[in-house]
């Protein structure tokens, strides 16, 4: 059996627990260690150890070729960027997660560094971005596109065709009609519908969803 390849974490809250989980059903990589704020340095998450902080992050990734980003993404995605561009910067590699019970087609890309947690689809022809939590039980259906730093919340459903622009936020169970273009940096409320195109930059809720 091929041994696993170590992987440091980056975030040790709610998105860590989830993203653990996955990787331990996908059986690929080993959770070297989290990386949290100073003061909970040496508590567990899962059982495995919060080692160090953001300032010892340059030293770490010298020794564990392997890291993700387990920080989550409501408001913004700028600290899950600036970590990114860390991990970039320091020559690591951000491998693709797949959890065990997720599906993705044979002819999707996924981009580096994206998580597909447990129960998700992304079917054939999707195009994921670098840097993304497909998050529990979403939907990524034919032929649409997520850009780069999107959160696609739990249950949310990108019907085909759908083009998601970068640093979006899809919320929880929210459904977007087939065909659908939501711009940069634009969110969508939990449970909302969106049967129009969404600009960048735009908070939209509701059913049919609509600018708050
Ligand atoms: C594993 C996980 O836990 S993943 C986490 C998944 N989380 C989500 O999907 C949450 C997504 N976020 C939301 O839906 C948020 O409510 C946002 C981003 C749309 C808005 O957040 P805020 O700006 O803080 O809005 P706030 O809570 O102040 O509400 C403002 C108004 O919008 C309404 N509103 C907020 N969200 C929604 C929504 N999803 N649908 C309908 N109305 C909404 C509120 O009822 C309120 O209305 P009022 O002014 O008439 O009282």
């Amino acid at each position: 059996m091929k041994a696993k390849e170590p992987i440091l974490l980056i975030g040790g809250g709610g998105n860590c627990k989830s993203v653990i989980e996955a990787i331990e059903s996908e059986g690929k990589y080993q959770v070297a260690g989290i990386v949290d704020a100073p003061d909970r340095v040496g508590k567990l998450v899962l059982g495995y150890p919060i080692i160090g902080s953001d300032e010892d992050l340059p030293e770490f990734l010298k020794q564990v070729p392997n890291a993700l980003i387990t920080v989550g993404q409501l408001k913004s995605a700028a600290s899950r960027i600036r970590i990114f561009d860390a991990i970039k910067a320091a020559g690591a590699r951000l491998p693709v997660i797949v959890a065990s019970t997720a599906n993705v087609s044979k002819h999707a890309l996924i981009g580096e560094g994206t998580v597909i947690l447990h129960g998700a689809l992304v079917n054939a022809d999707a195009v994921v971005g670098v840097n993304n939590i497909i998050n529990t039980g979403a939907i990524i259906e034919h032929d649409a596109v997520t850009g780069n730093h999107c959160h696609i919340s739990t249950g949310a459903v990108l019907n085909g065709d759908c083009v998601v622009g970068n640093e979006v936020l899809i919320g929880s169970n929210a459904v977007l009609k087939q065909g659908i273009k939501i711009a940069d940096k634009a969110v969508v409320g939990a449970g909302s519908i969106v049967l129009k195109d969404v600009d960048a930059g735009m908070v939209v809720v509701g059913n049919p969803a609509k600018i708050k």
